[in-house]
């Protein structure tokens, strides 16, 4: 599904990794973690092509990342959910149209759509909150539309970047548990997060393995977390 063969990736002069290798096969559920300033976002965004490589080469759902043109690129990110690290609502625009705004892109007739719609803002239990602007939302509702809006194109995976920051336990909890789901449902999942009692929470329920970033080396964490 990702491959990553000896990536590096610098911005500027400041090199973050010099050779990163990784593989998330289909279906598969992955932690992502480390100390902050690592480059769990960036490595992210190396996942879905908003950044390539400087070396090395990311291949996506058997795509060589770096050989794709903008039109190539976009259809591949269609098959990708993210989950941005600060949400990136629109605020003037309700919920229900923030969450709907990856059909709206896309050319969707809305009219066919608005079930599906309706179906998934249920799912992340705010349907009582559609016509809410985002600046009044919590931010467990914010986390939770964001997830929505990541996941209505039906992607085949999730890359969340700190999906449960600035939310209590149990809301993280809530959100680990739609993010499993989503994992049960054949998708794969990436979720990067410092929460290692999160990280503990989860290899209850799913089979997950935890990826840690540090010293600008990949590893893979083992069962002492
Ligand atoms: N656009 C950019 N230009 C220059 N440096 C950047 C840029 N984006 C990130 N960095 C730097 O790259 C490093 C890794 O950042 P990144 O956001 O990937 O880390 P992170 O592990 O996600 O951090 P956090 O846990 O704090 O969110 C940091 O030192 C950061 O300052």
């Amino acid at each position: 599904m990702i491959e990553f063969e000896n990536v590096a990736y610098s911005y500027g002069g400041d090199k973050l990794f010099s050779d990163v290798s990784l593989r998330l096969s289909p279906g598969s559920f992955h932690f992502l973690t480390g100390p902050s300033g690592a480059g769990k976002t960036t490595l992210i965004r190396l996942c879905y092509g908003a950044l390539l490589p400087t070396g090395g080469q990311v291949r996506l759902f058997d795509c060589e990342m770096g050989e794709l043109d903008r039109d190539q690129l976009a259809l591949m990110r269609r098959r990708v959910g993210v989950v941005h690290q600060d949400c990136r609502f629109i605020d003037h625009l309700p919920l229900l149209d923030n969450i709907a705004l990856p059909l709206t892109v896309s050319g969707f007739d809305m009219t066919q759509e608005r079930a599906n719609l309706d179906e998934l803002i249920s799912w992340v239990g705010l349907s009582e909150r559609a016509g809410a602007l985002p600046p009044e939302l919590s931010g467990g509702e914010r986390q939770r539309a964001a997830l929505a809006r990541a996941v209505i194109l039906s992607p085949d995976m999730i890359l969340a970047d700190e999906p449960t920051g600035n939310v209590d336990w149990e809301m993280s909890q809530r959100l680990l548990h739609l993010l499993i789901e989503l994992n049960r449902m054949g998708k794969t999942v990436l979720v990067a997060t410092h929460d290692l009692a999160l990280i503990r929470a989860a290899k209850s329920q799913v089979q997950a393995r935890v990826l840690r970033i540090s010293n600008r080396e990949l590893h893979l964490a083992g069962a002492d977390l």
